[in-house]
């Protein structure tokens, strides 16, 4: 198969809600194909913390997408998994810690359900994939198997069961019981569900279902995947090249 970093990377899009894994397992996915991590959300808490943080009305789409076009955002595809943010003139930060506090994902629905928003946070993750030099990128969120990247030769819908995802999320967040981490995340998915739909997978999507997996058993599940896509992708090229099997 055709490689090199010049080509267009090979997108593996992973969508699914709160706590399924996506972010962990695919950042642990991409480590071992070495290929680059898109972690979409990130992006939407870091707008939503910019929002809050110069005083932008959240509910307004208008005020937002005007944030949007003078926002500047700042993350690596491979190492380290920093993000900054800047609107010049206003603000500079790195909100890695930031945007993983409980606040932002109370708010960052507010910000993540303005289509013209979608749209403008969409064009930016393509142009970061395109850009990347990269032979891979694994890109993961809520739209990526159906509206950022339909045709990526990877879609997989990561899934897990509310009790779960709760569970594995209050073992990051001491101090916050079972139940509170339990409704916050339905909260969440239930709004976000109004927007995009990541609780069925779209046709030629994979589910995986993370609730009786451990950590590397998911981060297996999805290299058997890629894998499986790379060897099908192969087999195509050397058909069209006329090789014989
Ligand atoms: N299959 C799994 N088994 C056990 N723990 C997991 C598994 N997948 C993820 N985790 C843990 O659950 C937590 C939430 O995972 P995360 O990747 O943040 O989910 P998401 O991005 O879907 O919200 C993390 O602490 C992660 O290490
Ligand atoms: N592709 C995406 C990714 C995230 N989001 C929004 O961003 C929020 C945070 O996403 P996340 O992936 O960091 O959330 P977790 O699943 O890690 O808790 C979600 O609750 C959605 O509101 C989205 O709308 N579309």
């Amino acid at each position: 198969m055709e490689n090199a970093v010049t080509d267009a990377p090979i997108l593996v899009a992973i969508d699914g809600p709160a706590g399924s894994g996506k972010s962990s397992v695919s950042r642990a996915a991409a480590e071992r194909l070495a290929f680059g991590i898109l972690d979409t959300g990130a992006a939407y808490r870091a707008l939503a913390w910019t929002a809050l943080e110069t005083g932008t009305d959240l509910d307004d789409p208008a005020a937002v997408e005007m944030l949007l076009a003078a926002w500047r955002y700042e993350t690596a595809l491979r190492g380290d998994a920093r993000v900054l943010v800047r609107v010049p003139g206003h603000v500079e930060a790195d909100v890695t810690a930031a945007i993983r506090e409980p606040d932002i994902s109370a708010q960052v629905s507010r910000v993540s359900k303005h289509p013209g928003v979608r749209d403008g946070l969409n064009a930016m993750f393509r142009r970061i994939v395109a850009d990347s030099g990269l032979p891979g990128v694994v890109i993961e969120g809520r739209d990526i198997t159906t509206v950022v990247a339909p045709d990526a030769p990877v879609r997989i819908l990561m899934t897990a069961s509310a009790e779960v995802r709760a569970h594995r999320r209050a073992g990051e967040l001491p101090g916050l019981s079972h139940e509170h981490v339990l409704a916050d995340i339905e909260a969440r998915d239930a709004k976000d569900a109004l927007v995009v739909d990541f609780f069925t997978a779209a046709p030629g999507v994979t589910t995986i279902d993370t609730s009786d997996l451990d950590f590397d058993g998911s981060v297996d599940a999805v290299i058997a995947v890629v894998r499986g896509a790379q060897n099908e992708l192969a087999d195509s090229a050397s058909a069209a090249n006329g090789d014989t099997p």
